[in-house]
């Protein structure tokens, strides 16, 4: 049976000759849709608007960005180097709670600085950019694999695993964080099952997750968002394995609105609580505080913008994150290994050797 599993080969980000191209992922599961743009502009709004989301996919679409923003720019290298930080600044304002963000645009930075101190000519500097970017997402895509293969060593025949929100190849560059090791453990021939949340408001469990693993062959099925604590108690999940956005030295977990409930109810019903993320998901700051992300009133209004749902001018709450405490979580599967409570002297030794 093993050998005749195989997982689709989704590229969700690209950047060819000074363009970059992404699949928009508001389209999914509805159509195939790739867009395009030479501006880090559109990047940014691209961000923004959620057409690219999920952490680590966020990091490679803003590198690419800043690698398209000089690819298009004409000038002398400190011009570039201006170029660069404009866009830098930009691109950083696009979402203020997923870590990869921030840690991809700093190494896009600090290759900036020593490209200028180098004084390499304009067109190694375009190019040692473009090459760092690129560098950014092949790691992902070799990191995500890694965990893959780390992570899949927990899950045993027969788990029920339920995750929340999109963690596959469409939040990534490609392969996936939580779905890399679900995928890991069904190409080794595992005999799984999946339950998948619909992640509202905006759906990326029924829309991208349910969309991979329909490809992929895996078997799942798909709940809405309060049939938790009933999957948990009468389909027997045996496991949660789910994203981040940001996690912190101390263990604390910043992931998709709802991941906070699950964990609790896990706890009651004897799941373990997984959370799987590369280092670059690591805050490096020890920043005490995570900022989570307050989204338009009009996400939980009305049905992706299709249907209103309420009275017009109700109140709304609308956070897109919320934080897991450490004590709720089994352990935080990286490419480095598995940290296992108390996470601190892991967490820092896995950022440590990630340089
Ligand atoms: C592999 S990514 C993990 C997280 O980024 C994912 O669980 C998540 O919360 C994504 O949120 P989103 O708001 O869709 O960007």
């Amino acid at each position: 049976m093993s050998n005749l599993r195989k997982i689709s080969d989704i590229v969700p980000l690209r950047f060819e000759n000074g363009k970059v191209i992404w699949l928009n992922t508001k389209a999914i599961p509805w159509k195939e849709e790739y867009k395009e743009s030479r501006n880090y502009e559109d990047v940014a709004k691209a961000i923004e608007t959620m057409e690219v989301r999920g952490a680590p996919a966020i990091g490679v679409m803003a590198a690419f960005g800043v690698a398209a923003a000089v690819y298009n720019s004409q000038g002398n290298i400190s011009e570039l180097y201006d170029v660069a930080l404009r866009a830098i600044d930009r691109l950083s304002k696009t979402r203020p709670t997923a870590y990869n963000l921030f840690w991809a645009l700093d190494r896009m930075k600090g290759k900036a600085s020593t490209l200028l101190s180098d004084n390499v000519s304009p067109n190694e500097f375009r190019q040692e950019l473009v090459n760092e970017a690129l560098q950014i997402q092949r790691e992902d895509i070799e990191i995500n694999k890694k965990m893959g293969e780390v992570g899949s060593r927990v899950i045993k025949d027969g788990d029920v695993i339920l995750t929340h929100c999109n963690t596959g190849s469409l939040a990534t560059a490609g392969f996936g964080t939580a779905l890399g090791v679900i995928r890991s453990a069904w190409l080794q021939g595992k005999n799984i099952r999946v339950i998948a949340t619909e992640t509202r408001p905006l759906l990326q469990g029924a829309r991208l997750t349910m969309w991979e693993l329909s490809k992929d062959g895996i078997p799942s099925k798909l709940i809405t968002d309060n049939m938790v604590a009933y999957a948990m108690k009468y389909e027997g999940v045996t496991k949660v394995i789910l994203g981040a956005d940001r996690i912190l030295t101390s263990g604390y977990v910043a992931n998709k609105i709802g991941t906070y409930g699950i964990s609790i109810l896990a706890k009651y019903h004897g799941a373990d609580f997984y959370v799987v993320a590369p280092t670059s998901t690591i805050d490096r700051t020890e920043a005490k505080d995570i900022v989570i992300e307050k989204r338009k009133p009009d996400e939980v209004k009305t049905v992706l913008n299709l249907v209103d749902i309420t009275v017009k001018d109700v109140e709304v709450l609308n956070p897109a994150f919320d934080v897991t405490p450490p004590e709720l979580i089994t352990g935080i599967i990286t490419e480095k290994g598995i940290a296992y409570p108390p996470f601190k002297e892991s967490l820092k030794k896995f950022i440590q050797e990630s340089g």
